[in-house]
């Protein structure tokens, strides 16, 4: 079989993907031991990070140059906004925190970085920037979903059991194979000058994902509280 565009960047960000899976919040959620207050945490960020992420979609769809791009970017959206955060309200219930509330979480300082940097490169440049934009965050929160499910009793667990299970599951799955073969249908025929920005894109999102992790791991908000 011939190389595709995303085993470059595979190759690319696996060192960064791996430690993911090494990091203390991922792992507290691999072995049911990661504290409720932390993971709350990520949630209220989470959620704000996911109505920004939700907007390059919309953005991607009206970038989109034919219906079938344009419907996978809708299909996207619609993934993201319903089954992807319904889980997070799902969540925030058993913390007793409404929707509502959860939509009026203020964006920490990584969550703020992180969404800027993509909607930033997103509308500077055409459609291929915005799939490099989403492409780290369904992969690998994908890629961690299946790892995780992996460990024994992991799918199981009372409570994050919910987290392993959706991101690990088919319909996530399609989500960031979407997002997969978009990357490589983009990079069809371009030059090598424009891979090397698309690449340049998804280790930087990369970056960002381990960033968040810290983030929620250390419940960082601004380096000053007003
Ligand atoms: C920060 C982050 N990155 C990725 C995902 C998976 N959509 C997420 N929910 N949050």
């Amino acid at each position: 079989m011939t190389n595709v565009f995303t085993d470059r960047l595979w190759s690319k960000v696996e060192p960064i993907w791996t430690a993911y899976l090494e990091h203390p919040f991922v792992k507290g959620l691999g072995d049911g031991t990661l504290d409720k207050e932390k993971f709350k945490h990520w949630l209220k960020q989470d959620y704000v990070y996911l109505i920004e992420y939700s907007r390059l979609f919309a953005l991607g769809s009206a970038k989109a140059e034919d219906l079938e791009t344009m419907t996978t970017f809708a299909g996207l959206l619609h993934g993201t906004l319903h089954m992807e955060m319904d889980l997070h309200r799902q969540y925030a219930a058993k913390f007793n925190i409404t929707p509502e509330d959860l939509e009026k979480t203020y964006p920490a300082a990584t969550t703020t970085a992180y969404t800027s940097y993509m909607l930033n490169v997103s509308q500077r440049g055409g459609i291929e920037n915005v799939v490099a934009s989403v492409l780290a965050c369904a992969w690998s929160y994908n890629y961690i979903g299946k790892e995780l499910a992996k460990i024994p009793g992991a799918l199981e667990h009372e409570f994050y059991g919910d987290w392993v299970t959706t991101y690990s599951s088919e319909e996530f799955t399609a989500l960031a194979n979407d997002c997969i073969q978009l990357m490589n249908k983009m990079a069809d025929d371009m030059p090598e000058r424009d891979l090397a920005v698309l690449e340049d894109i998804v280790v930087k999102t990369s970056l960002y994902e381990y960033m968040f992790w810290d983030m929620a791991e250390n419940k960082e908000e601004w380096p000053i509280k007003l």
